[in-house]
């Protein structure tokens, strides 16, 4: 569960990026994150994967008070959720294999349980026989999905995705969210900003709408409700 209480974010540099969220989000929920460019949907995401702290307010994530965390426990909570980009942020000298099995070996998980789930989320992605290959050898779509089986390896109970389609055509990301289905339907949270309207309107789940750094929309079966 994600729970963020009056939380306000300001850069260093002083722009505004959040004014007073509050926000709870439930175990198992798939929610969309929409809003206009610079509305603060990407600064709402990095404060639930703790890539930015909030200038003021609280912010939990299963329980553990993010602003209290204590430095041991950074790890457990960068496990806990997997995060996926708009540029797939793969490592470009290392194989699909290796993009996957770093996530597990940077936790220091044993040796052959590696190379079981590694393998066992490339079925689920279905790119198994990409597994010798390098990233610039694949599809912008076999990129994303080897970024997703990189962020579910270590079974997080959240998936935090940033405009997982913006660089994919219709087809390929429709193939993305049948995959972010199929992960939210075995257990995971998912709360993925996105621009596609099409996507928003067809999936019909919860929306919240960032506008100027507040909340301006919360629907339970929402729409994408902007017209870009
Ligand atoms: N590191 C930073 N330093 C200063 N200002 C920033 C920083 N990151 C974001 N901002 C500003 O904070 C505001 C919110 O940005 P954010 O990236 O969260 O918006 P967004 O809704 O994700 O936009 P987009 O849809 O274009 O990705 C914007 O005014 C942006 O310029």
């Amino acid at each position: 569960m994600i729970e963020m209480q009056d939380v306000w974010k300001n850069y260093p540099d002083g722009t505004p990026a959040l004014r007073g969220i509050n926000v709870k989000i439930d175990k198992n929920e798939f929610v969309y994150i929409v809003g206009p460019s610079g509305a603060g949907k990407s600064t709402f995401m990095k404060l639930i994967y703790r890539e930015e702290k909030p200038t003021k307010g609280q912010i939990s994530v299963n329980g553990f008070n993010l602003g209290k965390l204590k430095q041991r426990k950074i790890p457990y909570i960068r496990r806990n959720i997997g995060v996926i980009f708009q540029d797939f942020r793969l490592l470009p000298k290392l194989t699909v294999y290796e993009n996957i099995a770093f996530a597990m070996e940077v936790i220091e998980a044993p040796k052959r349980l590696i190379r079981k789930r590694t393998f066992e989320v490339l079925e689920l992605v279905n790119l198994k026989n990409k597994a010798g290959n390098l990233p610039a050898q694949l599809s912008g779509g076999e990129q994303q999905r080897v970024s997703i089986a990189r962020a579910i390896v270590n079974n997080p109970s959240v998936i935090v995705a940033d405009e997982p389609t913006g660089n994919l055509d219709p087809e390929t990301s429709w193939g993305i969210m049948r995959l972010l289905e199929e992960i939210n339907f075995r257990g995971t949270t998912i709360l993925m900003a996105t621009h596609n309207k099409e996507i928003v309107n067809t999936m019909r789940k919860r929306v919240i709408a960032i506008e100027s750094g507040t909340i301006a929309r919360d629907e339970i079966r929402g729409e994408y409700g902007y017209e870009d």
